[in-house]
């Protein structure tokens, strides 16, 4: 719903397919989603140290950092989520149109919310990576200490105890991070973006 009327779009000059000529590689999304402590912003962090070191123009939207400044409006409600994960879609389109490779790490728990980001875009632009971890060994990494506090009730609505995650059901990719390494998460990663020639 907008509610902004008597608007009109101007284009720019230069394309995003001219922008991604000079880049030398495709932009896109990469979004990855997944429980709290799967490793999103684990791998993230790694992948888009490899890709820069590779000379690809990256960037990383991260649902800790965004909520300290774009969306520190927004709470964990599913309402707030869901407008949490719209704000971020347009965003990282905008970084797509821009000609970046964009590293997205938010939990995302609602496929709905997912699917909509993926229709904001061309088919080739979103690639949904599922970080799968088991909720067992996310409470035992709590790395935040959050679990301890959504068991004991000092949180509530907290992803995996009483509040829902939807999984995937058809990812692009799926990472384990109980199987794999951050390494093999990684590679597995780039490898897609090689052998899909985003990457060239
Ligand atoms: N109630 C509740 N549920 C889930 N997570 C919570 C909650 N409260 C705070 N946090 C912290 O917020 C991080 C998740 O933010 P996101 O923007 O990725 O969440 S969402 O996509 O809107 O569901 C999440 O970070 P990650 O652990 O990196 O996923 C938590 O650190
Ligand atoms: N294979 C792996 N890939 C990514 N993280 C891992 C892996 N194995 C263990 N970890 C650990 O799990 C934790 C994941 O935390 P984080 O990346 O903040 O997750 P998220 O962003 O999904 O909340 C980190 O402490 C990380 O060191």
């Amino acid at each position: 719903m907008s509610k902004s009327t008597n608007i009109s779009w101007h284009d720019s000059i230069i394309t995003k397919t001219e922008r991604q000529t000079k880049n030398k590689h495709k932009s896109a999304i990469l979004w990855f989603t997944g429980l709290s402590g799967a490793g999103k912003s684990t791998i993230t962090v790694e992948l888009e140290r490899k890709l820069y070191q590779l000379g690809i123009y990256t960037y990383r939207l991260d649902g800790d950092n965004i909520r300290h400044g774009l969306n520190k409006n927004l709470g964990f409600s599913p309402e707030d989520r869901t407008e949490n994960i719209r704000r971020i879609g347009e965003v990282a389109k905008l970084f797509v149109d821009a000609g970046v490779l964009t590293l997205t790490a938010f939990i995302s728990p609602y496929r709905e919310d997912r699917n909509q980001v993926r229709a904001l875009v061309a088919e080739r632009e979103f690639i949904e990576v599922y970080v799968r971890c088991s909720l067992e060994a996310c409470e035992h990494r709590d790395s935040k200490g959050l679990y301890q506090k959504a068991r004991s009730g000092e949180i509530t609505g907290f992803t995996g105890i009483d509040a829902p995650y939807e999984e995937p059901i058809n990812p692009e990719l799926t990472i384990d991070t109980e199987e794999q390494s951050l390494d093999e998460a990684v590679q597995q990663v780039i490898n897609y973006l090689l052998e899909n020639e985003y990457l060239n």
